[in-house]
């Protein structure tokens, strides 16, 4: 390895999660390096959160390998849960249910410290107020419930959480398609600055190519669970290879929108690969079909 080129933080290699006998994940394969930002888009079904949370250890992979900083991090052990915790963290689209009600913000900011790097309380709150600053949350918030806060507040309370430990890298899934168009940038801008002042790594799982377009530097494609195009992100969503990839730019909403054409494409694309039945050709007039 040269000196010039990072070693990854994460590296997926041929990743495959069955559910029964479906495939939902099939054959995935990326690397991360620090810093980096990588997207994975699709619609829905297509296997983007199933990847997601076998990254974070909620699922097991059926086959496949995560290294994350250099070690396999697919064990159950708690000591391998733990570990994975440390370096890698998650961010759902509605973090309400993850925070415990009856704590305030800066209580379940704490946790993560409490478990992953015990120490003086008086260090702990002088790192949760850090925190809260860092994702732009005043004290106040800090000290209210997360019944408390606006869902925009929320989600930068599961961040300043997330970043506690100061994870190597962080899956975001949908993790702004809850919010006010308005708000989703104020977090994206956030997240970009915390990426460029911490050197953290991000999996931004979403199926919005605005959002990926705006975070991402490289972005995988994915339908029916397998990665159908890569490359860098604004390669792909400027010069599109892949017709699954033309069809989900075509299906933005745009002025111009064409929907017959989108149904077209799509129904193309679904016989092309066995998912639809050909239409009847309807008999011309004065013919019987039986
Ligand atoms: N626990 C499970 N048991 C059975 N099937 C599952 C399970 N989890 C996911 N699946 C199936 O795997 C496929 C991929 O789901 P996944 O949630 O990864 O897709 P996605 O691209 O993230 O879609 P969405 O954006 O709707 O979440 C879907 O067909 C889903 O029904």
């Amino acid at each position: 390895m040269t000196g010039s080129v990072p070693e990854p933080v994460l590296e997926v290699a041929s990743l495959v999660k069955r559910f029964g006998t479906f495939t939902a994940v099939d054959d995935v394969s990326f690397t991360l390096t620090p810093g980096a930002s990588l997207g994975i888009v699709g619609e829905s079904g297509s296997g983007k959160t199933t990847t997601a949370r076998v990254l974070a250890g909620l699922e097991e992979p059926t086959s496949g390998t995560v290294i994350l900083a250099g070690e396999t991090a697919t064990g159950r052990s708690r000591r391998d849960r733990l570990r994975r915790a440390r370096l890698l963290q998650m961010i759902f689209q509605d973090p309400y249910g993850s925070f415990d009600p009856r704590q305030t913000i800066a209580e379940s900011i704490a946790e993560p410290l409490r478990l992953h790097a015990p120490g003086p309380r008086k260090r702990h709150r002088a790192r949760v107020a850090e925190l809260l600053d860092q994702v732009g949350l005043s004290r106040r918030a800090g000290q209210s419930p997360p019944r408390d806060l606006s869902g925009g507040q929320r989600q930068r309370a599961a961040i300043a959480r997330a970043l506690a430990v100061r994870p190597r890298v962080l899956v975001l899934d949908e993790a702004v398609a809850a919010l006010d168009v308005s708000i989703q940038a104020q977090i994206l801008t956030l997240l970009e600055e915390l990426r460029a002042g911490t050197g953290i790594a991000y999996v931004l799982v979403s199926h919005d190519l605005g959002v990926v377009r705006h975070i991402t530097d490289e972005v995988l494609v994915m339908r029916h669970g397998r990665v159908v195009e890569r490359g860098a992100t604004e390669h792909v969503l400027r010069a599109p290879r892949h017709p699954y990839t033309r069809l989900l730019l075509d299906s933005i909403p745009s002025p111009d929108w064409d929907l017959d054409r989108v149904a077209r494409d799509r129904r193309a694309l679904d016989l092309a690969d066995g998912q639809a039945t050909p239409v009847p050709v309807p008999a011309p007039k004065g013919e019987t079909t039986c």
